[in-house]
């Protein structure tokens, strides 16, 4: 049975990555995406504002939702500080199996939490289920019809205080207008646009970051 693109992923990541470095593991990925197959990792330009972001908020609890194969779970997890945890939500199993081996690879399974099945699912668990407080940052990732209602059952379930940072991609491409509408116009969000391109192509992409007012 062929390997899928993100199996070939993995293992180029396993051949020529160096384990238990995650900047390694994250230009490898970039390289292979880059110069063999395209794969939809946020990558090294919309990661330089995930960085950013992330140094500004310094998060003790942030989610992500949308792992896809582990490369913002390792770009997040290596600037989180000791005793921080990353929780990263993956509906599709395949995709999650090769994140599960990609975080471990970089050695950063101890800060990162890998959760397998629907964020709308997941959410309503985190406070019980998952010993969650509340979330510093939440990175949306996922499908983007998705943006809107989790964003909602986030607030629902009592998981944003005054303070909490969402950033979310592809605010251009594939877009999520509803999505810019509905934060964009709710008071009790503040939301600034970075403009960027959609990773490892010249097309225009773009992130939102949205901080909860409480
Ligand atoms: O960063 C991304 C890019 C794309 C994507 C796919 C196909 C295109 F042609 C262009 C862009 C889809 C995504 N789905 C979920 C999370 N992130 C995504
Ligand atoms: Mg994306």
């Amino acid at each position: 049975m062929n390997q899928s693109k993100e199996q070939r992923i993995l293992n180029f990541v396993l051949q020529n990555a160096v384990r238990g470095d995650p900047c390694s593991v994250l230009d490898t990925i970039d390289k292979y995406c880059s110069q063999k197959e395209w794969a939809m990792n946020v990558g090294d330009e919309k990661g330089l504002i995930l960085d950013k972001t992330l140094e500004e908020v310094n998060p003790s609890v942030a989610l992500e939702l949308g792992t896809y194969c582990g490369y913002s779970a390792v770009r997040i997890a290596r600037l989180l500080k000791p005793g921080a945890r990353l929780l990263t939500v993956e509906f599709n199993p395949e995709f999650a199996a090769i994140a599960k081996q990609m975080i471990e690879f970089a050695g950063v399974q101890d800060k990162v939490k890998l959760l397998e099945g629907p964020s709308e699912e997941i959410i309503p668990q985190l406070k019980k289920k998952y010993e969650v407080g509340t979330l510093d940052f939440v990175f949306l990732d996922h499908w983007k019809d998705r943006y809107t209602p989790d964003t909602i059952l986030l607030q629902e379930c009592n998981l944003l205080k005054k303070g909490s940072v969402l950033l979310a991609d592809n605010i251009i491409v594939p877009g999520a207008p509803e999505f810019i509408n509905y934060i964009r116009n709710n008071p009790r969000f503040q939301c600034t646009n970075y403009p960027s391109h959609l990773e490892y192509m010249k097309v225009v992409d773009a992130m939102e970051k949205a901080v909860f007012l409480g």
